[in-house]
């Protein structure tokens, strides 16, 4: 079964599709990543599958239930990690983490012992009886993923879950999530427009202007738009150039910084490169697509844009 699936998923504001029909299926522990500039429409999908809105047209279910039919099911297996704190900053960590439990009916006994593994899983456990206000953002930002946590739910929703964190604090949230996943076997649904966020998960779907326009593993888009770039710089670029071809059967294009090759396999044509062009070979680099080149590729813009 899969834990999130889309099928032809649309909504609509007024006249503008802000969700026009997305198919998808996230598998059960996958952790899944929603790649796309502001406005794409992230948001708005996330909030259709934890049932927060209410889908134009098409259909969705999350751990097996449909996301219109069956509302209350959904909720009591998803978390939403929104952007920004929803923990009461009047009380303190335990105090929130209790509220959370108390509003999902999980028995008291169960509650408290979840608390203290999720306190230690989240490295706040010497913070419980510290009042919100004096945590750090990173802190706070943990803390907004263990009340999500607290009622056990098979699907967590993040929406832009490291944004506004410094590194470290950033580098702590992704180990976490890690955990999670790989302890607890829960499925991670991430929104973000970090390139390197989107990296570090098994699969990704790329979303501009409320349609899907790729999706695979980061590897598989990577590989979608085609070869390594070997980038060359020689005694004799004309020579180098011709011997490349002659000899290695590889195309050539000439610039400004030497000579580019496109090779499926970039690393291991370098020797080759070094061996038997005939010239000397001042400088080599290779470069491998990245997902801001994918990003660039199927939507014609920068992601940073
Ligand atoms: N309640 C609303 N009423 C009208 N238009 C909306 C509403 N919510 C979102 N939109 C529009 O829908 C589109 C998608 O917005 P959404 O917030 O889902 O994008 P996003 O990819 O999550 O962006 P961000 O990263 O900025 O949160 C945008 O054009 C936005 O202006």
């Amino acid at each position: 079964m899969a834990a999130v699936r889309c099928e032809n998923l649309r909504k609509r504001f007024g006249g503008v599709d802000a969700v026009a029909g997305i198919d998808l299926a996230v598998a059960e522990g996958e952790k899944f990543a929603f790649l796309g500039p502001n406005g794409a429409g992230k948001t708005t999908t996330v909030n259709m599958l934890a049932t927060l809105l209410r889908p134009t047209g098409g259909a969705a279910t999350v751990a097996g239930f449909d996301v219109t039919c069956s509302p209350d099911r959904v909720r009591e297996r998803i978390g939403l990690v929104f952007q920004e704190q929803v923990s009461d900053g009047d009380l303190t960590v335990e105090e929130n983490l209790l509220l959370h439990s108390v509003l999902y009916g999980v028995p008291r006994h169960a509650a408290r012992k979840r608390m203290a593994a999720l306190l230690e899983l989240m490295g706040l456990a010497d913070r419980g009886r510290h009042n919100v206000t004096t945590l750090s953002g990173g802190m706070r930002r943990r803390l907004e993923i263990a009340r999500c946590l607290m009622h056990n739910p098979r699907v967590l929703f993040l929406d832009e879950p490291t944004a506004g964190l410094d590194p470290h604090a950033r580098v702590l949230v992704w180990e976490l999530l890690d955990r999670l996943r790989d302890e607890q076997g829960i499925t991670l649904f991430l929104t973000t427009h970090y390139l390197a966020e989107a990296e570090r998960c098994d699969r990704v779907a790329i979303l501009d202007a409320g349609a899907l326009v790729a999706e695979g593993s980061p590897q598989e888009l990577e590989a979608t738009i085609g070869a390594d770039v070997v980038q060359l710089r020689t005694g004799d670029d004309a020579l180098a150039a011709r011997n490349a071809r002659c000899r290695l059967g590889v195309e050539v294009s000439g610039g400004a910084e030497g000579l580019r090759i496109h090779a499926a396999d970039g690393p291991e044509l370098v020797p080759r490169l070094c061996s038997d062009l005939g010239v000397r070979v001042d400088a080599v680099s290779v470069s491998r697509p990245s997902l801001e080149d994918v990003f660039m590729h199927y939507t014609g813009r920068s992601l940073q844009e």
